[in-house]
């Protein structure tokens, strides 16, 4: 029999925001104008970056460097590392990441940001009934998509890319992002629920021995988020009954 469910922890892109999508098109905007350039370079062309099929599987939920490592190793590319500071002109994996970035600023510049209404009022429910609450994320920009859309209150702890880096915690699919955040909350994985799109993520609470881990269908299907370790997928949070 299930644990009782004490404690709730959310991934941020593709479950609390709309992010995901605008973040898949960031990256489709860069790896497209890396493969111009190699083009005009003289360069051998790669296969395209399809949102479909390789964000899921090489990016989705995974830290900005590791997703590129994973693409370009996907297409037998290797870059140099290089460093943080590289410009985004910079052909290294440092310099590709940092260009992705202004796409990803600019995108969302241009659409706004949106939640998923029907996740935040669920969350808001589950809270009142005194349910502890986590988000985490992979990414950099997640404080800044938290104060956009005014959700950050609704999580007593964070731990984001920026936290993440500061401490030296391993990205998805290792549980640690999870395990970091349920310590912080003061429970035991066994009592706690993550929530999660990504199959990294997915796979990230299954290793981490959560009580619950909920698939949401958004980018990856049903089928693969069971397959990768989610107990459920469903479309949103109404559909979960917690204890
Ligand atoms: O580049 P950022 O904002 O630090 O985000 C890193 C990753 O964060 C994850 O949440 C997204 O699913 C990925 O698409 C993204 O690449």
């Amino acid at each position: 029999m299930q644990n009782k469910i004490i404690a709730a922890i959310f991934d941020l892109d593709g479950v609390l925001t709309r992010t995901a999508a605008q973040h898949a098109k960031a990256w489709k905007q860069l790896f497209d104008a890396y493969n111009e350039q190699r083009k005009e370079e003289g360069e051998q062309p790669f296969e395209d970056f399809s949102i479909e099929i390789d964000y899921p599987k090489y990016i989705d939920g995974i830290p900005r460097y590791d997703g590129i490592r994973n693409f370009l190793q996907s297409r037998n590319i290797k870059l140099p590392e290089g460093y943080e500071s590289d410009e985004p002109n910079e052909l290294t994996i440092r310099g590709l990441g940092n260009r992705k970035n202004e796409f990803f600023l600019k995108v969302i510049e241009e659409e706004g940001v949106e939640v998923f209404e029907k996740n935040i009022d669920q969350i808001k429910k589950w809270k009142a009934e005194g349910v502890k609450t986590a988000v985490i994320s992979s990414s950099k920009n997640c404080k800044k998509i938290l104060e956009v859309t005014g959700i950050e209150e609704l999580f007593e702890t964070r731990i984001d890319g920026v936290v993440s880096k500061e401490r030296n915690i391993k990205g998805k699919p290792s549980p640690d992002i999870f395990l970091a955040a349920a310590k912080e909350l003061g429970v035991d994985p066994e009592e706690s629920m993550i929530v999660e799109d990504a199959i990294a993520g997915v796979e990230a609470g299954s290793a981490g021995g959560f009580g619950l881990v909920v698939g949401i269908v958004n980018g990856a299907s049903k089928e693969e988020l069971l397959k990768n370790g989610a107990d459920l997928a469903v479309q949103d949070l109404t559909d979960v009954k917690l204890n």
